[in-house]
C-alpha cells in the first residue's frame, strides 16, 4: 500500500486527497452503520491512522455528530498528512487516559493501521484493552489497532472491531486467522487512487471467489464422452478403512470427471462395491500395484492419501504413482510418508514429471515440513515458501486455505463455514481437486476452485452436515455458478 500510496502521488493524487477520502469513507460508513449513534469517540493514534481518524472526526462533527477525539502522543508530533488533517481538527483532543467510553454511543479506532511495528504495550495497549472493555460498538480504520495487515496476527492486545473500513484492497490481515475475527465485517472503500496506482504493487495473494477461477472451470461439450472428461484413479484404503478414499472417488466424480476408479486390493474393493455404482472399482494386483492400471492412456489423474496408510506396501504404490507421472492430488498419509522430507518429495515429484497438488492441514503440514519454516511466517508465506521448495502447488486447509504456486501466486479462502470442520471433509476436498485436473483445468485454479466449492458446498448442506452429505450439495453450487458472479 505503501508502493500504491507513492504511485498515486506521481500520478498526480496527492497523499493528503487519499487521507481526506479515506477519513471521509469511514465517516460515511459510521453515518450509515450506526445512525442512532449521536455521539462518537475517535481514538488517534501517532501515524496517518490517526490522521484518518481525524477527517472522520471533522466530517462527523460537521454532519450533526457529537465527536470527541483522545490523541495518543503529542499533537504537536504528528508530521505530514497527519499533522495537516489534525489542524484541520478545531476542537481539542483529551488524554487517552480521560478519553469518554462511558459517553460514547460508536468508537472509531484509527490508533494504528499499516504501520504497526510492535506489539502494543504502555499506554497504547491500556487504550486497546479500554475500548474492547467498553462493550461499545468499534469500527476499526483499515485494520484493527494490534493486528498486523500482512500476516493476520496479533502479537500483543488488539481491538475487536465490528467493522472495518479497509482502503484499495483487502490486505491478507483481513483473512487469514485470527484477523479476520477480529475484523468483523471488511468494508473495502475506494480513495479516489488513481487507475495504474495499483500496478505498482505486485499484488500476489487474490481473494479466493469465482471470479479468479470461473474462465478456466472445465465445460463440457456436448461432442465430449466419458474419457475425455477426464478419469481419475484414486488409491483404496485398506479392509478397514475404505471410507476416506470412497468420499473422495465420489466427490471426483461429482466434480465433473468423466470416470473414477477405485483401486486397491481386493478385500477393499469387496466393501466399496456394497456403497457405490457409478464409481469404478479396480483390484490392484499384489505384485504389480497399480502400476499397469497408470499406464492405460485414459488415466491423467491419481489420488493417493486419504486411508492409504503409511507402511512399506503404501510407500510403493505411492511410488509408482510418482513413476506414472501425470497429475497428482496427494493428501493425508502421503504427509506422515514424507515428513520433515519435505526436499524428497519434491525431487519425487520432479522425478515422475507429476504436477501435483499437496493437500495438507495445519497438522499434516507441520509434520511434513518439520523445523524448516520461520516461526514467524503467516500461514500465506508458509504455503508460498512450501509450494516454492516441493514445486508443487500447495492448499493450506483451514477456516482461512491458502492455495499457494511455486511461482508465487495465492488464494485466501473466507466462505468456509465452521461447520465444516468434520471427520472425511479433507478427503472430499482433495477428490473435487482431483476431479477438476483431470479435465484439464490448470492447478492453481483446480485447486482454488476446490476449495471454494467444498465451502460452498458444506454451505449448501448446512448445518449437521457430515462430509458424506458434501458431493450431493454440489449439484446446486455447480449450477449457481452458471448464474455468474456471485
Ligand atoms: N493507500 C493507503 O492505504 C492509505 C493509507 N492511509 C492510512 O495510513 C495508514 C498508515 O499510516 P502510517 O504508515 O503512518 O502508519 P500508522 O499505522 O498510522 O502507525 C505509524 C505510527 O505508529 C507508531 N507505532 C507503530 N507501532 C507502534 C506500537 N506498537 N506502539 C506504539 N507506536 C507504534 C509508529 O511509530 P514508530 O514505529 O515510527 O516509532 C508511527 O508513529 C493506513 O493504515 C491508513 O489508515 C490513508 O491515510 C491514505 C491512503
Ligand atoms: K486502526
Amino acid at each position: 500500500m505503501a508502493k500504491v500510496d507513492a504511485a498515486a502521488v506521481t500520478l498526480g493524487v496527492s497523499g493528503e486527497t487519499l487521507m481526506e477520502n479515506a477519513g471521509a469513507a469511514v465517516a460515511d460508513i459510521a453515518a450509515r452503520r450506526w445512525r442512532d449513534a449521536r455521539r462518537v469517540l475517535v481514538l488517534a493514534g501517532p501515524g496517518n491512522n490517526g490522521g484518518d481518524g481525524f477527517v472522520a472526526a471533522r466530517r462527523l462533527l460537521a454532519a450533526g455528530h457529537e465527536v470527541r477525539v483522545a490523541l495518543l502522543g503529542e499533537r504537536a508530533a504528528l508530521k505530514g498528512d497527519a499533522a495537516g488533517a489534525a489542524a484541520r481538527w478545531d476542537d481539542g483532543v483529551v488524554e487517552p487516559s480521560d478519553a469518554p467510553f462511558d459517553w460514547a454511543e460508536l468508537v472509531i479506532d484509527a490508533l494504528f493501521g499499516a504501520g504497526l511495528s510492535r506489539p502494543l504495550d504502555g499506554p497504547a495497549a491500556a487504550l486497546v484493552m479500554a475500548a474492547n472493555a467498553s462493550g461499545k460498538p468499534i469500527l476499526a480504520v483499515d485494520v484493527p489497532s494490534g493486528l498486523d495487515g500482512a500476516s493476520g496476527r496479533a502479537v500483543g492486545p488488539c481491538v475487536e472491531a465490528d467493522v472495518t473500513v479497509t482502503f484499495i484492497r483487502r490486505k491478507p490481515g483481513h483473512l487469514l486467522l485470527p484477523g479476520r475475527t477480529l475484523c468483523g465485517e471488511v468494508v473495502v472503500a475506494d480513495i479516489g487512487q488513481p487507475d495504474g496506482a495499483l500496478s505498482a504493487a505486485k499484488v500476489a495473494a487474490r481473494l479466493n471467489r469465482p471470479e479468479l477461477w470461473r474462465a478456466a472451470f472445465p465445460e463440457p461439450r456436448i461432442d465430449g464422452h466419458k474419457y475425455s472428461r477426464g478419469h481419475v484413479a484414486v488409491w483404496s484404503g485398506p479392509l478397514l478403512a475404505t471410507g476416506a478414499s470412497r468420499l473422495a472417488a465420489t466427490a471426483a466424480l461429482r466434480a465433473g470427471a468423466g470416470a473414477v476408479t477405485l483401486v486397491g486390493p481386493r478385500p477393499a474393493l469387496k466393501i466399496h462395491a456394497a456403497h457405490v455404482t457409478a464409481v469404478m472399482l479396480r483390484e490392484a494386483d499384489q505384485k504389480a500395484g497399480w502400476a499397469p492400471f497408470l499406464a492405460d492412456r485414459r488415466i491423467g489423474t491419481w489420488l493417493f492419501g486419504p486411508g492409504a496408510g503409511t507402511d512399506e506396501e503404501a510407500c510403493g504404490i505411492l511410488d509408482q504413482g510418482f513413476s506414472a507421472g501425470g497429475r497428482a492430488v496427494l493428501d493425508a498419509d502421503v504427509f506422515t510418508i514424507f515428513g520433515g522430507r519435505p526436499e524428497e518429495l519434491g525431487a519425487a515429484i520432479e522425478d515422475g514429471g507429476c504436477e501435483a497438488v499437496l493437500t495438507p492441514h495445519e497438522g499434516e503440514f507441520a509434520r511434513l515440513m518439520g523445523e524448516r519454516m520461520r516461526p514467524d511466517a503467516s500461514k500465506l508465506e508458509r504455503a508460498l515458501a512450501a509450494s516454492a521448495l516441493i514445486g508443487a502447488t500447495v492448499v493450506l486447509k483451514g477456516p482461512d486455505t491458502v492455495v499457494a504456486t511455486p511461482d508465487g501466486c495465492a488464494s485466501i479462502a473466507d466462505n468456509a463455514p465452521a461447520f465444516l470442520a468434520t471427520a472425511g471433509a479433507g478427503d472430499v476436498l482433495a477428490g473435487i481437486c482431483a476431479g477438476l485436473l483431470a479435465q484439464g483445468m490448470p492447478a492453481f485454479e483446480a485447486a482454488s476452485a476446490a476449495v471454494w466449492l467444498h465451502g460452498e458446498a458444506a454451505r449448501e448442506a448446512g448445518r449437521g452436515m457430515i462430509a458424506d452429505d458434501l458431493p450431493l450439495a454440489l449439484r446446486s453450487v455447480l449450477g449457481r455458478l452458471d448464474d455468474g458472479p456471485s
